[in-house]
């Protein structure tokens, strides 16, 4: 009847939960989404104007970092908030994604892996012990544990040792962190999606008492019904107390999604490695500027938008410069997607507060 199906609606959001997260180097309202600095910088962004669209937190990459400039080159130039003249938080990820994703040949042993560096060949290790240093170099707000990214797809036998390997790795990693007043470290549990394998590395990782967790191995090409099962369980196996993040997720659509699963944080470089590509987000959907039905168009990409692209430009003026390779198409266009998609959790944060139901926003 009427009650049911309200009580029915209500159920669906009955996971989703807005907060702040208090840190050294500030606040972070959740639920919240990180612009990806993987290189100590958003590309095409300065960093005031990454803190003009609303971010509290950015991330940046312990593997591409160590590689170049080195993270203790950036320690000895007063650390990467200094550096990238970035002061409000920072996460960095722990390095082993970006190993499976990017290198070429890789080890994977008890100790750690060893890999060669994708640009030049050199060999590298990362273990618990030295990816911990490296953050702890990097002088990150949130350190990431080191964990054993498990491939998708995988057997239930690859994935349960994998898990088991994390297991081993996040105490070890634990053990080397430097707590400080106002840094954190998460975990990272894995599992792939078999719920029992998830639940004995949630169980691991909880003894270990991380200042938050995330959620490894979605958004490695299983698509959104299977992250979607995989997150009908998995956030509550973890402490509610505590932030939970799900790394490198995504489109409107699966943020929304998993908020009313439960999860706090996210990054996902699709606002900014699409905006430089010439997708822009919209409430109208995404508009892809270097279609020609747009070198005449004289209207912004949204009339309410108060970003710069949108303030002062058209999208014929953005279907030109993104056309000809200009700089500043790249740096609009980024502009506006971090705009939209801060103004996407903001949205979210305020219905979740109101206690109204946000499955219409995108
Ligand atoms: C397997 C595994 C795993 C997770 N482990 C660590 N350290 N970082 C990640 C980054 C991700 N980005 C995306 N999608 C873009 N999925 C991610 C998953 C992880
Ligand atoms: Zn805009």
């Amino acid at each position: 009847d009427e009650r049911k199906i309200i009580a029915k609606a209500h159920d669906k959001y009955k996971k989703a939960r807005a907060g702040i997260i208090n840190t050294r180097h500030g606040q972070i309202h959740t639920p919240a989404f990180m612009p990806v600095g993987t290189k100590g910088t958003v590309k095409a962004m300065l960093p005031e104007s990454v803190q003009t669209t609303g971010a509290d937190i950015i991330l940046g990459n312990t593997y591409h970092l160590m590689l170049q400039p080195g993270a203790k080159r950036v320690f000895k130039l007063g650390g990467l908030h200094k550096f990238m003249n970035w002061s409000k938080p920072l996460l960095t990820d722990s390095g082993g994604f970006q190993v499976m994703s990017l290198s070429k040949l890789r080890k994977i042993t008890e100790e750690g892996v060893i890999f060669n560096s994708h640009i030049d060949g050199s060999k590298f290790m990362l273990s618990p012990e030295s990816s911990t240093e490296i953050q702890y170099l990097l002088g990150s707000t949130i350190t990431m544990a080191f964990d054993e990214c498990t491939p998708y797809p995988s057997t239930y036998e690859q994935a349960k040792s994998s898990m088991e390997l994390t297991s081993r790795w996040a105490k070890r990693s634990r053990k080397a962190f430097y707590s400080r007043d106002g840094y954190g470290q998460f975990g990272i549990i894995q599992g792939s999606i078999y719920n029992d394998l998830r639940l004995k590395s949630a169980l691991d990782l909880i003894e270990l008492d991380f200042e938050g967790y995330a959620i490894g191995g979605l958004a490695v090409g299983e698509g959104q019904e299977l992250m979607f099962k995989v997150l009908d369980y998995a956030p509550d196996l973890l402490p509610i107390n505590k932030p939970r993040y799900l790394m490198g997720v995504g489109k409107p659509a699966d943020i929304i999604g998993a908020v009313q699963r439960g999860i706090d944080m996210f990054d996902c470089v699709i606002p900014t490695r699409s905006g430089r590509n010439g997708q822009a987000f919209t409430k109208y959907g995404v508009v892809n500027i270097r279609n020609s039905k747009y070198k005449e168009d004289n209207t912004p990409l949204e009339e309410d938008c108060l970003c710069p692209a949108c303030k002062n430009y058209t999208k014929a003026y953005l279907h030109y410069l993104v056309k000809v390779k200009e700089i500043l198409g790249a740096m609009l266009m980024t502009w506006h997607n971090l705009m939209y998609f801060q103004k996407l959790m903001l949205r979210i944060r305020e219905y979740i507060a109101q206690g109204k139901d946000f499955d219409f926003i995108s």
